[in-house]
């Protein structure tokens, strides 16, 4: 994906969110987001699947390419794009409904199924992908909502895998975990990115260093810099970078 030239603001254009923010998201790649609180970094991540279009007054500026085709051109069809381009939030959110419903949920209604052995296919290859088969294989047909909170939110990633996206996006996605399950799923993040590319916000700089290969940092609303996270945290090209990096502010 290639962001040119994004703009986005709230209430009808009076408050100015994120300005002119061209950025490349690399396939097979782990992007990481960072910066302050409020710097823009969801706003952004909520562009790239057009999340944005259902907030009242939110206003989008520039390009955003898919393959080199803008997912805001008329043309683009909302479920495609959300097919192409999978989401995982902060809070695990399963629906209220079975472990295998929730799977389910994605191939059923993109209709990329075809009979009952198909979709039990998708279903076990995807928690198998989200390292959680082995724990639900004798009780999928149990609540989703039973399962702990780490275990819902590979449940979470297991349901957008299982659409199989080109990229998912990530917000913040173990701030609701503690430090075991938030291991596992940066473990799941790693082998995740050898099939999909992943743009990720995190607060937590050294997740950023332990699970991304670029890291982009935004201060508010600009993209200051975006390079290798490696560069980033050892030699960060701005002061900006520098001091946020170095706990100065933030
Ligand atoms: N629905 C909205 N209506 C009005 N302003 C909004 C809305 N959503 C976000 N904003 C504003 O846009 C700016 C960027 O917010 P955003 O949530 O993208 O930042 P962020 O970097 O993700 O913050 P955080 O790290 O706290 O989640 C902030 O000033 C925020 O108050």
């Amino acid at each position: 994906m290639t962001a040119r030239d994004v703009s986005v603001s709230y209430e009808g254009g009076a408050k100015s969110a994120i300005r002119n923010i061209n950025l490349d998201i690399g396939e097979k790649q782990v992007l990481a987001m960072i910066g302050p609180s409020g710097c823009g970094k969801s706003t952004f991540l909520r562009c790239l699947n057009r999340m944005n279009d259902t907030v009242p007054g939110c206003e989008v500026k520039g390009e955003i390419l898919l393959d080199g085709h803008n997912i805001y051109a008329k043309e683009q069809e909302i479920v495609e794009l959300r097919s192409q381009v999978g989401m995982v939030f902060q809070r695990p959110n399963p629906f209220p409904k079975s472990i295998y419903d929730n799977v389910a949920y994605g191939p059923r209604i993109h209709g990329l199924v075809d009979g009952k052995d198909e979709l039990d296919g998708v279903i076990e290859e995807s928690l198998r992908r989200a390292g959680l088969w082995a724990e639900v294989a004798d009780r999928l047909d149990q609540p989703a909502t039973g399962l702990s909170g780490g275990q819902q939110q590979r449940l979470c990633i297991a349901r957008t895998i299982a659409i199989a996206p080109e990229v998912i996006l990530m917000d913040e996605p173990c701030s609701a975990l503690d430090p075991i399950a938030t291991g596992i799923i940066e473990e799941l993040i790693s082998e995740l990115k050898e099939n999909f590319s992943i743009v990720m916000v995190t607060h937590s700089m050294s997740q950023a260093k332990r699970v991304s290969d670029r890291t982009a940092y935004f201060h508010l609303g600009d993209l200051v810099e975006v390079n290798e996270t490696a560069r980033v945290f050892e030699d960060p090209e701005h002061k900006l970078t520098r001091d946020y990096i170095g706990g100065r502010f933030g």
